[in-house]
């Protein structure tokens, strides 16, 4: 039988604030459809949210306003429930399906391989016909070469209660590592074409902008300087992603966005007052508008308590049957089949890189050394190098599943390697990775070898890095050693009466720090460096003459340049497989034949 998730614990909670139009939004849910089995307070699944989104749209409808259901990409990858299957994605697009969205686009996750764009394109983009956008990505059709829009570039609509007119856009941010039959047209050029200066000008009385982008990132900040430009009074509301963080950044009094987090952990809400229906001439410039955000926690108790319903009365007909579907697919997918036991619990940013309960430094003494030989070379001193990106989630301790190998990295980067670099120049490559700057061109944004929340962060989130030359990644303190991201300011004397809070996410942003809608305690949150590297088979006396320099290919772009600055001509010539395993293979066997025990 299937694992049921821990029962959620009751918190404090912030209610919603309705507004004339709402939204609930999700991005970057990476697969997880069936919630978090081991986490309570994100427990809630695809099926939970249809029945909470189907009493939301009934409320609506008795308030008079309007709610729209928007999903910002990245729905693939990094769950079992996706990538356990062969094609992938068999059960999740069937599933992901059931929930009626109003406005959609598509994630970098969605172009990294060529079969899963063409899911996207035969499968999800007809399914939403009406909703799904692609302002600036194109397919490539394998029959006739011809490069066509992935879905229409925006639309237009009214809504169903107010007869508001809403434009509706949906971008990916910049995005250059696509394959071969998609494009991603730079936002800049996208806002010069002829559908996209009509598009600005269609006099709506909101325009909704939709987009895999982080709030911090350039992209919006372009799209509303384009926009506001063309039409001063009007609002617009941004609903990003891809950084997996909650936040909210304004633009101006009339121009607000959110992000809603990751992995169906959080449900955004957006809700706008004050839109004005646009007369004949356009909107007065007295009208305020004024926009409420709340992050909610994806769990069943939460989504009864914001829904105004009964327990007994919160599942739906609907709502129950997707449930099913998705039990039926995790059990069908073999999902919960035990491969070992995690003896504690191994975390990727809320503990300190190094330390005995970091995910990276597990990697790093235990898993690499063992796991990652080349039966040819393994006498051969080497260096194996993997950005942190690569990993995506925390392991807990008990059992360790099917599943949870897609968790901790979906990716299908196997090892290549580059034998007898002299150790004088193969060991300043790792301290090239962590500390970008001018050796890489500016594609090769060291960045993007990190993980997705340092990539763009909010303000909020820590302190910019003190100089681009230190080895440190973002978030460092170089004079303090490792900082976390979010101050932990509870008082640990427990002197009052008060509930003890359950920990979880605390937001900063920048409408204040009352977003979340459980009250929580906070968690911190530590810098991860973008790569980290296993030193196996050194010497004990002195430093090797030469390595073998292993890397999983994602990082191979960088590998080149990095050598080249640091005395080493190699050219991709050089470069061969070391290991034809992926890093979930590599995890999977190594937790098979290690931890054996235990749960
Ligand atoms: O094959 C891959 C693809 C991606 N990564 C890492 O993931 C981030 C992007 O994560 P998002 O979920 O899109 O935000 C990328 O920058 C890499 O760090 C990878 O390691 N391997």
């Amino acid at each position: 039988a299937q694992p049921e998730a821990p029962a959620p614990v009751a918190v404090p909670m912030r209610d919603l604030e309705w507004g004339q139009i709402n939204f609930l939004h999700t991005t970057d849910t990476h697969g997880w459809l069936g919630g978090h089995l081991q986490e309570a307070q994100y427990s809630a699944d695809w099926g939970d949210y249809i029945s909470f989104t189907e009493h939301m749209r009934k409320k609506a409808d008795e308030k008079g306003v309007d709610l729209l259901v928007v999903d910002t990409g990245d729905r693939v990858e990094g769950n079992g429930l996706y990538d356990g299957s062969t094609p992938k994605g068999n059960y999740t697009y069937g599933i992901f399906g059931q929930q009626n969205v109003d406005i959609l686009c598509t994630g970098n996750h969605e172009l990294y391989q060529e079969d899963t764009i063409t899911r996207e394109h035969r499968i999800t983009v007809p399914h939403f016909k009406k909703s799904y956008i692609a302002s600036n990505l194109d397919y490539i059709e394998p029959e006739t070469g011809n490069q066509i829009p992935q879905a229409q570039r925006y639309t237009k609509f009214k809504t169903k209660n107010r007869g508001y007119t809403i434009v509706a856009l949906g971008f990916i941010f910049d995005f250059d590592r696509n394959a071969n039959n998609s494009v991603v047209i730079p936002v800049e050029e996208t806002m010069k074409k002829e559908w996209f200066q009509s598009a600005i000008r269609e006099k709506p009385d909101l325009f909704v902008v939709s987009g895999h982008v982080g709030l911090r990132m350039k992209e919006f900040e372009q799209i509303f300087k384009v926009i506001r430009d063309a039409n001063w009074y009007t609002p617009i509301a941004f609903l990003g992603g891809h950084a997996h963080v909650r936040d909210a950044r304004k633009f101006d009094d009339k121009a607000f966005a959110i992000a809603s987090g990751r992995y169906f952990e959080t449900i955004g809400w957006m809700s706008i007052d004050g839109i004005q229906k646009k007369s004949k001439d356009s909107a007065s410039a007295e009208a305020t508008v004024t926009f409420k955000r709340r992050y909610i926690d994806n769990n069943v108790l939460g989504l009864q308590h914001h829904a105004g319903v009964h327990e007994a009365d919160f599942l739906t007909p609907h709502g129950r049957n997707v449930s099913k579907m998705i039990t039926d697919a995790r059990k069908a997918l073999n999902l919960d089949h035990k491969i070992g036991c995690s003896p504690k619990d191994l975390w990727m940013t809320r503990a300190q890189y190094p330390s005995d309960t970091s995910i990276f430094s597990w990697l790093e003494n235990e898993v690499f050394p063992d796991a990652i030989v080349n039966k040819e070379r393994a006498d051969k001193p080497r260096l194996t190098i993997l950005n942190t990106g690569a990993i995506r989630f925390d392991i807990f301790k008990g059992a360790f599943t099917k599943d949870s190998t897609y968790l901790i990295s979906p990716f299908t980067s196997k090892f290549n390697y580059i034998p007898n670099v002299p150790y004088d120049v193969a060991k300043k490559v790792i301290q090239l990775l962590n500390s970008g700057g001018s050796v890489f061109e500016a594609e090769l944004n060291t960045k993007y070898l990190s993980i997705p929340e340092q990539m763009a962060p909010s303000p909020f989130l820590g302190r910019e890095p003190a100089s681009a030359t230190h080895i440190l990644p973002q978030f460092f303190d170089t004079s303090n050693g490792q900082q976390p991201l979010v101050a932990d300011d509870t008082d640990d004397t427990d002197d009052n009466d008060e509930p003890q809070l359950v920990s979880g996410y605390t937001t900063k942003d920048d409408l204040g720090d009352d977003g979340d809608d459980a009250v929580h305690s906070p968690i911190k949150f530590y810098g991860v460096p973008n790569c980290v590297q296993s030193e196996v088979g050194f010497p004990e006396a002195a430093d090797p003459e030469t390595v073998d320099l292993i890397f999983i290919d994602y990082v191979q772009p960088w590998i080149i340049p990095a050598l080249k600055f640091s005395g080493g001509d190699y050219d991709t010539d050089n470069i061969t497989v070391y290991l034809n395993a992926t890093l979930t293979d590599v995890i999977a066997g190594w937790v098979e034949t290690h931890w054996t025990e235990g749960c």
